[in-house]
């Protein structure tokens, strides 16, 4: 876990504070557990006497850890305890889909983000606890995004996806700044209403703060102000931890993103100028039952926060996954000729044929696209940008295969060990994505990866969305150029080395790559397409 806010959070009134509560709680503990089945807890490293397995687990990448003690104690569910808090990590798909997918009434809750609520993100559903709260806001997006619902997008999609290749014809070594433009327009089109049209535009600036506000933030759930929440009334000058100073620091960036393009969009829906939206839907639904004296179940408050959170769940999450697609088309390009091939076949590219006519790819052309819908799952496989999800917190205590689950556990479901199961994968450490082929087409027939958007009732509401907007931006690009290495000063092409950072919500480490334009008359219909 991230304990990186530890030191400096060290004045004497916190140890004080901090150690009191830390004896109430162990008294607590020793009360409850004679409450507590007989049956054993999973295996994990043994913990200390008050603090667990505080330390124990790394602040950059846990996921190894319990990967690690996955071999050492041969199981798939390991238990930690840090500071009282018990912790499960699911190791297999198998564990993940039981526990979290088939039990999900059981581990629909979260963990109290205490230090994502300094910030102001009180109404966001990613953090909400069970309750009533929860189901509303989770409705609101599950209506909005089902599979089918989310096609209403498709042209925003398209569009997006267009202007951004257009935008590399101009400039194609700006690759990460077009692309998040256009993640960022996208999200913001879907949930305000309100289009970005370029970099200059004030909501890049708004967009830009919120995003490394609430990245900078942590692991969510595991700074000191999550574990100990008193701890966030603790005034500036007995010196509270840089993740509480950056929290509060956070506050207007989070506001601003709430406040000005929902302000914007309320003009426009007034004015009856504002195209469909995240936000109209729910507001015009609001301002019907209102009028029609209907029941209300939600609050204007309620829609801001859930705008808020398509924009803060759906933006940049999207992004780091258009760049990982980026970073393995570049890594792989025998994997990407093929790719190349068959869209140049879909379109009605032919290099033989001068009287051939090609068009530009649609979201129709997915289903004839299996080569690149292989490859988008294969860097999900490879690459997963949220290796330990985000907590799920289990309400009851649990029996599973012999061993108990706490009430109250932390669960986190390990996307990396998933992906890397040699009882599923085969070679799991190469980049293969003809693995996904079917038996009855000659191949292996292994399963899509499972968990990159989580488990469960918790499992992310966008992932329709997301991987559409993905699919639209890597077929265009793709139908105009070929990624390429970058070729370093020794003549050699330097090869991009997949990791992750982290946060909320991992990003690919930094990587280099070119675009080379490979179809001049294809980027002159993009260009008049637009
Ligand atoms: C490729 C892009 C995306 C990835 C990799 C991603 C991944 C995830 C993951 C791992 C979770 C946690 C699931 C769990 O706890 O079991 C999550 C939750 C969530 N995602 Fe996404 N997501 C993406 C795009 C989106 C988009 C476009 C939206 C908005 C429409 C969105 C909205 C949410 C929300 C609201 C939650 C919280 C759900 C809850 O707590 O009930 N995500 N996402």
């Amino acid at each position: 876990m991230a304990f990186d806010n530890l030191p400096p959070l060290i004045s004497p009134t916190v140890l004080v504070t901090a150690a009191a509560s830390l004896l109430l709680y162990f008294l607590f503990s020793l009360l409850r557990r004679s409450q507590h089945s007989a049956l054993p807890l999973p295996p994990g490293p043994p913990g200390r006497f008050l603090v667990g397995n505080l330390g124990d687990v790394s602040a950059d990448h846990p996921e190894e850890d319990y990967m690690r003690w996955g071999k050492e104690y041969n199981s798939d569910v390991i238990h930690v305890k840090v500071l009282g808090q018990h912790m499960i990590c699911l190791n297999s798909v198998a564990a993940a889909t039981e526990i979290l997918d088939r039990r999900g009434a059981n581990y629909c809750d979260r963990p109290r983000f205490a230090l994502f609520e300094v910030m102001g993100w009180g109404l966001t559903l990613t953090f909400l606890r069970w309750g009533q709260q929860f189901k509303l806001h989770r409705s609101l997006f599950q209506k909005t995004f089902t599979a089918s619902n989310v096609k209403v997008f498709r042209p925003i999609q398209l569009h997006e996806a267009r202007k951004a290749v257009v935008d590399l014809l101009e400039q194609p070594d700006k690759w990460e700044e077009a692309t998040l433009l256009m993640t960022t327009s996208i999200i913001f089109r879907i949930a305000f209403g309100q289009e970005i049209t370029d970099v200059s535009s004030p909501y890049c600036e708004m967009a830009a703060a919120a995003n490394e506000a609430t990245t900078n933030g942590g692991i969510a759930g595991t700074s000191l102000i999550d574990l100990f929440p008193p701890a966030r009334f603790l005034p500036d000058w007995i010196n509270p931890s840089p993740a509480l100073r950056h929290a509060r620091n956070s506050r207007k960036a989070i506001q601003t993103i709430h406040d000005v393009p929902w302000a914007a969009s309320l003009k426009d829906i007034e004015a009856g100028t504002a195209p469909p939206s995240f936000m109209r839907t729910h507001y015009e639904r609001l301002q019907e039952s209102i009028r029609s004296g209907k029941p209300i179940e939600m609050t204007e408050r309620d829609i801001k926060g859930a705008t808020g959170a398509v924009f803060i769940a759906g933006g940049n999450s999207t992004w780091s996954t258009v760049l990982s697609n980026l970073m393995f088309l570049a890594k792989n390009p025998a994997v990407q000729k093929r790719i190349l091939e068959e869209i140049d076949s879909v379109l009605g590219v032919s290099a033989d044929d001068p009287s051939s006519t090609p068009r530009l790819p649609t979201f129709e052309d997915r289903p004839n696209l299996p080569r690149l819908d292989r490859f988008l799952q294969e860097v999900q496989r490879s690459l997963p940008l949220n290796p330990l999800v985000i907590p799920h917190k289990s309400l009851k205590e649990d029996e599973y295969r012999g061993m108990r689950i706490p009430a109250g556990s932390l669960v986190l479901a390990n996307t990396k060990a998933m992906a890397a199961d040699p009882h599923v994968y085969q070679d799991p450490h190469i980049f293969d994505p003809d693995r996904y082929i079917s038996t009855d087409e000659g191949g292996r027939g292994e399963s899509f990866p499972n968990g990159n958007f989580g488990f469960g009732r918790r499992k992310c509401p966008g992932n329709f969305l997301a991987m559409a907007t993905v699919y639209m931006f890597l077929a265009t690009l793709l139908s105009v150029y070929e990624v390429e290495m970058v070729i370093g000063p020794d003549g050699k092409p330097i090869e991009p080395q997949p990791a992750v950072t982290i946060g909320l919500g991992g990003h690919p480490a930094p990587f280099q790559c070119q675009l080379r334009l490979r179809n001049p008359a294809m980027a002159q219909l993009l260009k008049e397409s637009i």
